[in-house]
């Protein structure tokens, strides 16, 4: 039998999944990594961590479940997207911890590039709106803060990367520094349109070119493992962002086709085809994984906080003990009671982008219960994927006639039915939710020969369970304008702080 593995390097944790021929998961590795807070609102990861952790992942799937090397066709990378590696190419030593994407160490100067003017350009050139979220100026950070550092990626000395490139980096023994095209599309230094470095960006930024990793498709064999990391090379073929890597896993490939993916926050990603369509609602422009060699896109809107939510109810409120159980907590009411919880924990993300929001629950009366508060919280998830739906829809100018769900709150059969009900959409799970892993897979197995084309991964994927709307639209019209009262009192709080 054999196998392609992919490599799903999380902002958490590290796994290793091998997929069979039908695209079925047959064993899988994992092991969680140390995040690291020094200071308020940065965020860090130790590369040396997060490739140890990859590593060991891959060795263990294989050695328990006795395969061997020479069963495996492919790798194929998924990462966390943005967080940012800068390391000496001589000794393979990262020269700073890694800035993890959601650090905001460099808010300031990101808004400083905004008030400069630059945020047309940028949106024009990368589809991205100016955001510490992005690579550019961890970038420039890094190279500011290392003594040294600047000088020394001026004469080629130092390698940067995503964690793709790091990864492939260190499985090729250092021979290899790639990033696939769909990373590259999150640094915020790549001209969108033609898949290549912008030298005016590089400019504003800073940042010597020779830093840089050449960009790559997400599906191609870029090179091979070194033989003893698994007893014989194994060919790398794919790498691609873990977002992107889900909306290829879900089958997304033609104009309009939409996938969320539920965990601590959503990521929403849309298919545009081979435009690079700009939103005019606040939405991002990326590049999505594709093998026929054109470019391909994707508009993408984010949540920030959702299963997050529910992990406040654990351990903040403390009314549940498990995540899963708020189902049956939520179900224990045949309604919210009139309570709306805004999950604004974290600042509201797409379309609304406001930093200052703060969670809000509204309408309690006497008789409110913890099971309402349970209940109004996955309704406050699913509003949320509501409104930035209803963006991509404005924005798509085409119908999207369902919306493909994956990530661990996908599980949640309350949340997903009420998702399809304020949408007015259906909600589709697969059979297999691990999306992110089989889009890395899919990837690597269409540039080796393991899957013939897309149309065959298209006759593989199944659907588990299709979720239709059951509230008329009138019924969900009244409560998306309840919700929308709701945000209103949610927004720019820590304003008056
Ligand atoms: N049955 C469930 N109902 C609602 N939320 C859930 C359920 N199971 C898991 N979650 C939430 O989903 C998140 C975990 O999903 P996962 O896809 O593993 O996230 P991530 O990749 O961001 O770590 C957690 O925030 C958890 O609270
Ligand atoms: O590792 P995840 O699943 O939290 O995803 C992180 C995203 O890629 C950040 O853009």
């Amino acid at each position: 039998m054999t196998f392609v593995m992919a490599l799903d390097q999380g902002t958490t944790s590290s796994r290793a999944i091998l997929f069979d021929q039908a695209g079925n998961p047959h064993a899988v590795a994992q092991q969680e990594f140390t995040q690291h807070y020094p200071q308020p609102g940065w965020v860090e990861h130790d590369a040396n961590e997060i490739w140890q952790t990859q590593c060991a992942v891959a060795q263990q799937v294989l050695r328990e479940n006795q395969i061997s090397a020479s069963q495996v066709t492919a790798i194929g990378i998924t990462n966390q997207r943005e967080t940012t590696v800068i390391w000496d190419r001589a000794t393979g030593q990262p020269i700073a911890p890694a800035i993890v994407w959601q650090d905001r160490r460099t808010a300031g100067d990101c808004q400083q590039m905004r008030v400069d003017g630059l945020q047309d350009l940028v949106l024009e050139k990368t589809g991205l709106v100016i955001d510490a979220y992005f690579c550019a100026s961890k970038i420039r950070w890094l190279l500011n803060q290392v003594p040294g550092a600047f000088e020394r990626a001026k004469k080629g000395k130092l390698a940067f990367g995503t964690i793709d490139s790091w990864l492939i980096w260190k499985l090729s023994g250092g021979t290899l520094h790639v990033t696939d095209i769909t990373n590259a599309s999150r640094t915020m230094l790549m001209d969108l349109d033609h898949g290549h470095w912008d030298d005016h960006l590089l400019g504003v930024f800073q940042i010597p070119r020779e830093i840089l990793p050449t960009i790559v498709p997400s599906s191609q064999v870029y090179g091979e493992t070194t033989a003893e990391l698994f007893g014989q090379s194994i060919k790398i073929a794919a790498a691609v962002g873990d977002q992107q890597s889900a909306l290829f896993g879900q089958n997304c490939t033609k104009h309009g086709m939409a996938k969320n993916t539920y965990g601590t926050g959503c990521f929403m990603l849309m298919n545009t085809g081979t435009e690079a369509q700009r939103s005019t609602n606040r939405l991002l422009t990326t590049a999505a994984a594709t093998v026929s060699g054109e470019h391909q896109f994707a508009l993408e809107g984010s949540v920030f906080v959702a299963g997050a939510a529910v992990q406040w109810l654990r351990d903040g409120l403390q009314i549940i003990d498990s995540a899963p159980e708020v189902e049956e907590l939520a179900r224990s009411v045949p309604d919210s009671g009139g309570v709306y919880v805004v999950p604004a924990m974290a600042g509201l993300g797409a379309p609304i982008w406001d930093a200052e929001a703060r969670g809000t629950i509204v309408g309690i009366t006497r008789g409110t219960t913890k099971a309402h508060i349970g209940r109004a919280t996955l309704e406050g998830i699913a509003f949320q994927v509501a409104d930035v739906f209803d963006a991509m829809r404005q924005d798509a100018g085409i119908p999207i006639d369902q919306l493909r769900v994956d990530g661990g709150a996908a599980a949640n059969d309350l949340l997903m039915q009420f998702q399809a009900d304020i949408m007015q959409t259906p909600v589709i799970r697969p059979v297999v939710t691990e999306t992110t892993a089989l889009g890395a897979a899919y990837l690597a197995g269409l540039a080796t020969g393991f899957w013939e084309n897309e149309a065959q991964l298209h006759s593989i994927w199944q659907a588990e369970r299709r979720f239709e709307p059951q509230l008329t639209a009138q019924q969900a019209e009244v409560r998306r304008a309840r919700w929308k009262e709701a945000l209103k009192r949610a927004m720019a709080w820590e304003k008056g702080n």
